[in-house]
């Protein structure tokens, strides 16, 4: 057993043993309520510059296997939990947890007080700490967490994004072509439109409009990805140019900030994020209620009744956390663009929002038929 401390940049202290590798870390911590899909969570893009502690006591029971990555490697900088299983159980796990942690060279923390750490981010915030089992020097340790930089303002999209371009054939028949912008996408997402017959483009983040116009797509996609959105000016000026060529669009969460942007909208951190896969979403173009997986600590800054004005012609609201009242998605009421904050790939997570990408199919149907477009209303049956 190797000690392990975990500090936060507000000086609480947390003591346990190293999970995974040996080392130290500096991140900001966050914490995920998912009770199952922790595979999912750590090779999520999205979280790189994240320590990410999770709710659920047991972490491992299921160990790791070799289908359920969500990209090419974990993602988080570092780990936090509870009581990691000793056995790992499944007929799919190829190894166990710990040990893909250590082979990654991922440095976690085990036999925290989850609960007591949650509870304190919950009131103070997300926040940057440090986790190190090569030193227990809590003030060496607290003087390197403050002089880190911070979530706000941070760009990681170099890190995450492809080099090169890569398809994603489309599954039987293939009925449409879609560019998707790589801002740190999850495997499951070209897997869902895929399914759906469309032939994804998978392009870097640094793509430029006239790349991105030469692939003659039906529609635009923009992933999700980690840091501010802020800090993502690249994205949003593209994304200006695609709505002014009225190319049909789709985003998810990082891309549903960037549309709120493009669309002349702030966006802000909130005070600890939406991490899980538990939370209700109304779409307030039909009223219904969806359960949904969730990782964002930014939001979109709009009003939730009523139209507002875009470059773009108007625009709404289309969906609410209802839990606190967070933007969960956009549109714009005269062309074909939405996005949603959270994830309807739903990797982990529950399925009730895959009828967004069906929402997608059919603004690209309308578009190439020349109906008239109803973006926030079209659509429904998941
Ligand atoms: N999953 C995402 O795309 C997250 C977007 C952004 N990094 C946020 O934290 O809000």
């Amino acid at each position: 057993m190797t000690e392990a401390v975990l500090v936060l940049e507000d000086g609480r202290v947390f003591r346990g043993e190293a999970y995974g590798a040996v080392g130290e870390t500096i991140g900001e911590i966050v914490f995920s309520t998912g009770m199952t899909g922790y595979q999912e969570t750590l090779t999520d893009p999205s979280y790189k510059g994240q320590i990410v502690t999770m709710t659920a006591p047991h972490i491992g029971n299921t160990g790791v296997n070799d289908e359920d990555f969500e990209s090419r490697r974990i993602w988080v900088d570092g780990y936090v939990v509870r009581d990691p299983a000793r056995v790992r159980s499944s007929w799919r796990s190829n190894r166990s947890l710990a040990d893909e942690l250590a082979a990654q060279g991922v440095v976690g923390i085990s036999g925290i007080d989850t609960r007591a750490l949650t509870r304190h981010l919950r009131e103070r915030g997300a926040m940057r700490g440090a986790i190190s089992s090569v030193t227990t020097d809590v003030d060496s340790l607290l003087a390197r967490v403050t002089a880190a930089p911070s979530m706000k303002g941070a760009n990681f999209l170099a890190d995450v994004t492809t080099d090169e371009v890569y398809v994603v054939p489309a599954v039987g028949e293939k009925r449409f072509t879609v560019a998707a912008i790589d801002l740190g996408i999850k495997g499951m997402t070209p897997r869902r439109m895929a399914e759906r017959g469309i032939e994804v483009h998978v392009m870097p983040a640094t793509s430029t409009f006239d790349e991105i116009a030469a692939v003659g797509a039906d529609g635009v996609f923009m992933s999700n990805g980690p840091g501010d959105p802020a800090a993502a000016e690249h994205a949003v000026s593209v994304l200006k140019q695609v709505l002014s060529a009225k190319i049909p669009y789709f985003g998810i969460c990082l891309g549903n900030q960037i549309f709120g942007r493009a669309l002349d909208r702030g966006t802000y951190k909130l005070v600890y994020g939406h991490r899980g896969i538990n939370q209700p979403v109304q779409d307030l173009t039909t009223g219904k209620v969806e359960i949904t997986a969730h990782n964002h600590g930014f939001a979109v800054d709009a009003p939730l009744e009523g139209e507002f004005a875009t470059p773009f012609g108007p625009g709404r609201v289309t969906h609410v956390c209802l839990n606190d009242d967070v933007v969960e998605g956009l549109a714009l009421l005269d062309q074909p663009a939405f996005s949603v904050q959270y994830h309807p790939e739903a990797a982990a997570g529950p399925h009730d929002a895959a009828y967004l990408f069906d929402r997608f199919v059919e603004l690209m149907q309308t578009d190439q038929t020349g109906s008239e477009v109803s973006t926030g209303s079209t659509g429904g049956g998941a």
